[in-house]
């Protein structure tokens, strides 16, 4: 059964279920690591490269790669905190964006976190949640468990809770209320410091980066007076500088140059103000910069 992993390949973990193991699949597919889970299978050989991909639960990935059972893993910032893990983050992608807060109830008058001393605290994250009251000089019993966290203060378990906050409509449903955020966090690629093959671990990182920077760039081009060329440079300066090219019309220029998505609409708006023609938006799939 294990003779698949007797080999010398580059080990990487990702999520075998839950909502960072769609994300995972997805953003290794782009960036070329191509690999086909078998039916509930728990490891698959990359097409064409020396990599095998193995599916584990996502917060078992920091211990495994820290424990160089896996050389790199996909997985939360929040669970490499909790576990402790001596890993490095190599990268962040960008994506499973959350925060780790106290809540209590919306009618509550604690005011802070101090006032917690003596309490009890429901949580998936007792480590990380009994160095922040640490901090704040409160100890308080901690109630660890794995998930449905929000309901226990219903249940009678705990007096307030720490858990993840994305939308917040989570805590809303349960008539509770951020008192204080521990920290932010977001989905990384972590590598152990034994890693079996350098060479491949900084290249699958080159890809990712590839994915994850063009993600949040896209491509604008467009035409604009060479008098107001300066100025345009100035609304996008671009990633090193833009691409500036002639037309026919030799009172014009054009320019190709990457912007933020998030701020490509208003940037549009800024160019046309300006007096800039055929602004076109072209969406990076993938890039080398
Ligand atoms: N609401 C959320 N929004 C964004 N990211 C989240 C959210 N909840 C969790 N995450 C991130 O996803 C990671 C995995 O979440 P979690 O362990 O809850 O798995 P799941 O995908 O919800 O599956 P499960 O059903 O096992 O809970 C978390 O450690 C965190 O980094
Ligand atoms: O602020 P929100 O957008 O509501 O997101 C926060 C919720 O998302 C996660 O739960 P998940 O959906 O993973 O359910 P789980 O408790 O089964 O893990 C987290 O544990 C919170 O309960
Ligand atoms: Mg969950």
């Amino acid at each position: 059964m294990t003779m698949g992993l007797l080999n010398n390949n580059l080990r990487i973990g990702i999520p075998s279920k839950g909502r960072l193991s769609e994300l995972s699949g997805e953003l290794l597919a782009q960036a070329g690591l191509n690999f086909r889970r078998q039916n509930r299978g728990l490891f698959a050989k990359v097409k064409g490269l020396p990599i095998d991909m193995i599916f584990l639960r996502t917060d078992d990935i920091p211990t495994l790669v820290a424990e160089g059972a896996i050389d790199m893993g996909i997985t939360g910032s929040d669970l490499v905190e909790e576990a402790n893990a001596n890993v490095s983050t190599r990268m962040r992608l960008g994506v499973g964006r959350c925060r780790l807060a106290i809540c209590i109830p919306e009618d509550s008058e604690i005011k802070s976190a101090n006032e917690l001393d003596g309490k009890r605290i429901a949580t998936s994250f007792p480590s990380v949640t009994k160095a922040y009251l640490g901090q704040h000089n409160a100890l308080a019993h901690m109630v660890s468990l794995s998930g449905s966290v929000e309901v226990m203060i219903g249940l009678g378990v705990a007096d307030a809770i720490v858990d993840l906050v994305e939308t917040g409509s989570t805590l809303a449903a349960n008539r509770l209320r951020v008192l204080e955020e521990i920290g932010s966090y977001e989905t990384v690629l972590i590598q152990n410091d034994r890693c079996r093959d350098v060479e491949m671990a900084n290249r699958v990182v080159r890809r990712l980066e590839g994915v994850v920077i063009a993600r949040d760039f896209a491509l604008l081009e467009y035409n604009v007076p060479l008098a107001k060329l300066a100025d345009a440079e100035k609304i996008t300066p671009g990633f090193n500088s833009p691409t500036i090219g002639t037309l026919e019309d030799e009172t014009l220029r054009s320019v190709r140059v990457m912007v933020r998505r998030d701020e490509i609409i208003d940037v549009m708006e800024k160019l046309e103000r300006l007096g800039a023609t055929a602004i076109f938006q072209t969406t990076i799939s993938n890039c080398r910069l």
